[in-house]
């Protein structure tokens, strides 16, 4: 039997409708069709073609980027592509560029934070093309402390200017994508100052290039950063570096939606908060989460499909050996991942529609659920970034020695999506914001009463006093036992963190002091958010044969899963007894194997073309062994026997006669 064999016998076991499982995982009929169309329209498509990727030099590789966007472009025009559907071209394109910073932050930032006046004037620019911008604020010694930057923009009352100057070499702007070489403008983040005084930092369009010939606008250095973390992952975006010897910009193209700056040169705080000029960030994260259930799930399909078609050992008379994916240990680490990959895409849309409510809110200027938005965005962000590069590492280790072939699809897929732990907010530091906002609602309790993701602190009472009533490994599967222990886990880190920072007697203090233990808490609050969006998911309905009971195997895995991961947590919190935590292992392993045999049909949900994945081990015929084969031919140091550099190098070595003695 060979790989397309043992791929097709693991189909007819599937027990769930996998075309309504597609649906399901989609959200809806409608964005199952669109995203469909679009990964097919790619996949079929030669000019998006990237097996050739990894063997390109950074110059040929940007030049081939650049291409393929150009070609989106007009593919988007020539279609008459919706928004939607053009978020998804890109999205199977596959190659980070330049229009990713274009899409999701230069025009988020213009729509977020722009007045009416200049988003008339900006948007429709930039929604056409005719400006392509990014997002310049990570400076050299600046990317985390926002407040900390340098740059400067000087209001000049005579011309009705802002002067935007980069001060020190520290405040060169670092980092932004597509803003070394192609884009013409930026929204960049510089410290207001006026008659002396400083105003805070402020988003600022700055026009970077000639809109005729391309070229740097005078008092403007900009340029790349230089090579990145992984071949081919990254290495097609142009992050530059960015300097400005006293540019000048008019008064107007300070984006004016939270604070404006008037003619005579005096501020003007709206009455909007001013963390509304952080937007941008907030709803970028939203895209993060989502984003994160997509590359889990394209290494799980990866490492599931190989899993099935890799066999090691236990051949008995001469017959095949075991599938991998039969060990326990194997189903240990993979299953856990497959489940996440769900819970990640359902908390994901469900972050979706707490932005569409804030921005419902903030338009009718209902401030109120500002703060918890951007405490779940960060903290759900962190978890999921982090979760998602921890388990394509481990989908690669999961694929054995094959797993580190370029070929296997998953080393450019890391390299490309560890730096989602750092970008958009560093983990550790979105982590203390979520800290923060927890700590104050435990001070606030006495007159606010919790709501949304917090609303479990309100009932601090009954969960600090409660144990845990699970008496059977069955017991554990039950939505309210799971929901109970991770809300009693999370209330008692929070509290305990809160009381130990209130004997400081300086808060701040207390709070640097247990920032680690505000982390772990913090953790705890989101992962109890995942758990809970999941059961939440599966009280609706979800049409198909087996699919909602497919879907609630992978809840119970999930939580069990963290369950006994942070088991330490549980125990220490004093609500779980050893023996429960052990029932819920136990449960867990039974539920193992209710999952293997609906494994590949599971992976098979997320619906990832063969061009997608872009792996051998994980197409979908399972045809494997042979296109590794052919993979490995077509590398270029094979293009001849006697490869470059043999006859220069090698055979001086072999035709030299010394002896021994002299050596
Ligand atoms: C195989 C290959 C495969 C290839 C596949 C390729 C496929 C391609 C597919 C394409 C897919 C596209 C995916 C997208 C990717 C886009 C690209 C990403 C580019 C990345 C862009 C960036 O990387 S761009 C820079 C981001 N840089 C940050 O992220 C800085 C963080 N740093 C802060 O964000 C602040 O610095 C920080 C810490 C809050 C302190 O800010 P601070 O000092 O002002 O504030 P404090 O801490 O003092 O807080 C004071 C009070 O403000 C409250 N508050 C704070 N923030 C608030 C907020 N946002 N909303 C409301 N409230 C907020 C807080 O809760 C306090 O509230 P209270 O007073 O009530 O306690
Ligand atoms: C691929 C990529 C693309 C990017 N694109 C853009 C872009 O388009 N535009 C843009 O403006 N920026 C961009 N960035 C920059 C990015 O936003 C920053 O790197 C990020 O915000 C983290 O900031 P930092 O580099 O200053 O890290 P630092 O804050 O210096 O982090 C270093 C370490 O310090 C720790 N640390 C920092 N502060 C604290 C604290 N208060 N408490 C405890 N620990 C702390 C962190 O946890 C971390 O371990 C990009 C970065 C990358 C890697």
């Amino acid at each position: 039997m060979e790989g397309v064999d043992y791929l097709r016998d693991e189909r007819k076991k599937s027990e769930f409708d996998v075309e309504a499982m597609k649906v399901a995982w989609a959200g809806s009929r409608e964005a199952f069709q669109v995203s469909d169309r679009m990964a097919k329209l790619v996949a079929n498509d030669p000019v998006f073609e990237k097996f050739s990727k990894p063997t390109l030099g950074r110059k040929e590789m940007f030049k081939n980027t650049l291409r393929k966007a150009a070609y989106a472009w007009k593919l988007i025009n020539d279609l008459h592509l919706t928004e939607e559907e053009a978020k998804w071209l890109r999205h199977y394109i596959d190659e980070p560029n330049y229009t990713d910073l274009q899409w999701e932050m230069f025009v988020p930032a213009l729509e977020g934070q722009g007045s009416e006046e200049q988003k008339r004037k900006w948007l429709p620019l930039a929604q056409t093309m005719q400006i392509i911008g990014t997002y310049a604020q990570t400076e050299l010694a600046h990317g985390s402390n926002v407040q900390g930057l340098e740059t400067t923009a000087t209001f000049d009352h005579e011309t009705d200017q802002f002067v935007i100057h980069s001060p020190t070499l520290t405040s060169s702007k670092w980092w932004p994508g597509g803003m070394a070489k192609v884009a013409t403008h930026a929204i960049v983040y510089a410290r207001l100052i006026i008659d002396g005084h400083f105003y805070g930092v402020h988003g600022f369009i700055v026009q970077l290039r000639s809109l005729e010939d391309h070229s740097t606008l005078p008092g403007i250095t900009v340029g790349d950063i230089g090579m990145k973390f992984g071949h081919g992952a990254y290495n097609t975006m142009d992050n530059g570096v960015l300097r400005f010897d006293r540019v000048r910009i008019p008064r107007n193209q300070m984006l004016m939606r939270v604070s404006q700056v008037t003619k005579e040169g005096k501020y003007v705080q709206s009455d909007v908060p001013r963390q509304l000029a952080y937007g941008t960030m907030v709803s970028v994260r939203q895209t993060i989460v989502s984003d994160a259930s997509k590359a889990l799930s394209r290494a799980v399909c990866i490492a599931t499909r190989y899993s099935a078609i890799r066999r090691q050992f236990g051949s008995h008379d001469g017959g095949p050996e075991t599938q991998v994916i039969d060990y326990k240990t194997q189903q240990s680490r993979l299953f856990p991942l497959l489940a996440s990959a769900f819970a990640f895409r359902f908390v994901s849309e469900w972050l979706k529609s707490l932005q569409t409510d804030v921005k419902q809110r903030l338009e009718a200027k209902d401030f109120s659920t500002l703060p918890e938005a951007h405490a779940c965005t960060a903290g759900l962000k962190s978890l999921t970034t982090a979760a998602t590069a921890d388990g394509i590492e481990e989908c690669r280790k999961l694929c054995g020695g094959h797993g580190y072939l370029i070929s296997s699809g998953l080393p450019e897929l890391y390299a490309y999506y560890v730096p989602a732990c750092t970008y958009e907010g560093e983990n550790v530091v979105m982590m203390l914001q979520v800290a923060r906002f927890l700590v104050k609602t435990v001070s606030e309790m006495s007159y606010k009463q919790p709501v949304g993701t917090a609303d479990y602190l309100g009932r601090m009472a009954p969960l600090m006093h409660n144990n845990c009533d699970v008496q059977t490994a069955e017991d554990w599967l039950n939505p309210s036992a799971i929901v109970k222990a991770f809300e009693t886990r999370a209330v008692r880190m929070i509290v305990d963190c809160s009381q130990r920072i209130a004997k400081f007697e300086n808060q701040e203090e207390g709070f640097a002091e247990l920032s680690t233990d505000l982390v772990e808490a913090s953790l705890a609050h989101c992962q109890l958010i995942v758990v809970s969006t999941f059961i939440q998911r599966l009280k609706q309905e979800i049409p198909g044969k087996g699919v909602k009971q497919s879907l609630e195997v992978l809840c119970y895995v999930y939580a069990l899963y963290l369950l006994h991961k942070h088991q330490g947590d549980f125990l220490a919190t004093g609500y779980l007894t050893s023996k429960q935590a052990s029932l819920a292992n136990d449960q867990l392993k039974t539920l193992y194997s209710k999952v293997r045999p609906n494994a590949i049909a599971l992976v098979d949900s997320f619906n990832h073309t063969d061009h997608y994945l872009s792996s051998v081990l994980g197409r979908y015929d399972g045809n494997v062994y042979p296109k590794l084969y052919e993979a490995a031919r077509k590398d270029p140091l094979n293009d001849s026997d006697i490869a470059d550099g043999i006859n220069q190098y090698v055979q001086p070595i072999l035709k030299q006669k010394l002896h021994l003695a002299k050596l």
